[in-house]
């Protein structure tokens, strides 16, 4: 199993615990748009590092991002199988092509 396979477990295993003692617990508490709106606060660091190429911060930022990702997809009862999948679908297909098929 992989990292990302294995946080996902332990997100998944906060749906029932203690919100006072699990900051996953906490979030969902919250309700799954605030899940999302916590990705989206995370990925605007990562965004700033990235603009500024705070390599060590970005790296960081990025790990916050995959974390909250994982929260927001279990929200919404999103496995990570099917996002791996949908990029699995995707491989080999070049990203202009892709768009060139959907742009009228
Ligand atoms: N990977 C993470 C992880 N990454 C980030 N965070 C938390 O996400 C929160 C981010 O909140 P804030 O934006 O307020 O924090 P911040 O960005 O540091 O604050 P500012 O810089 O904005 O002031 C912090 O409390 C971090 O600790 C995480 N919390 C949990 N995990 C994983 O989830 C597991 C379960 O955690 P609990 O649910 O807390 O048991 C842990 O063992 C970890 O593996």
């Amino acid at each position: 199993m992989s990292v990302l396979h294995d946080l996902e477990q332990v997100i998944i295993s906060r749906k029932s615990a203690d919100p006072e003692s699990s900051w996953t617990a906490k979030l969902f508490a919250k309700g799954p748009q605030k899940c999302a709106e916590k990705f989206g606060e995370e990925a605007i660091e990562a965004i700033i590092a990235a603009a500024i190429d705070d390599k060590e911060n970005l790296t960081y930022e990025a790990a916050d991002v995959l974390y909250h990702m994982l929260v927001m997809l279990a929200a919404r009862d999103i496995a990570l199988d099917d996002v791996l999948s949908e990029l699995a679908r995707r491989q080999g297909l070049s990203g202009i092509a892709e768009k060139a098929a959907r742009t009228p």
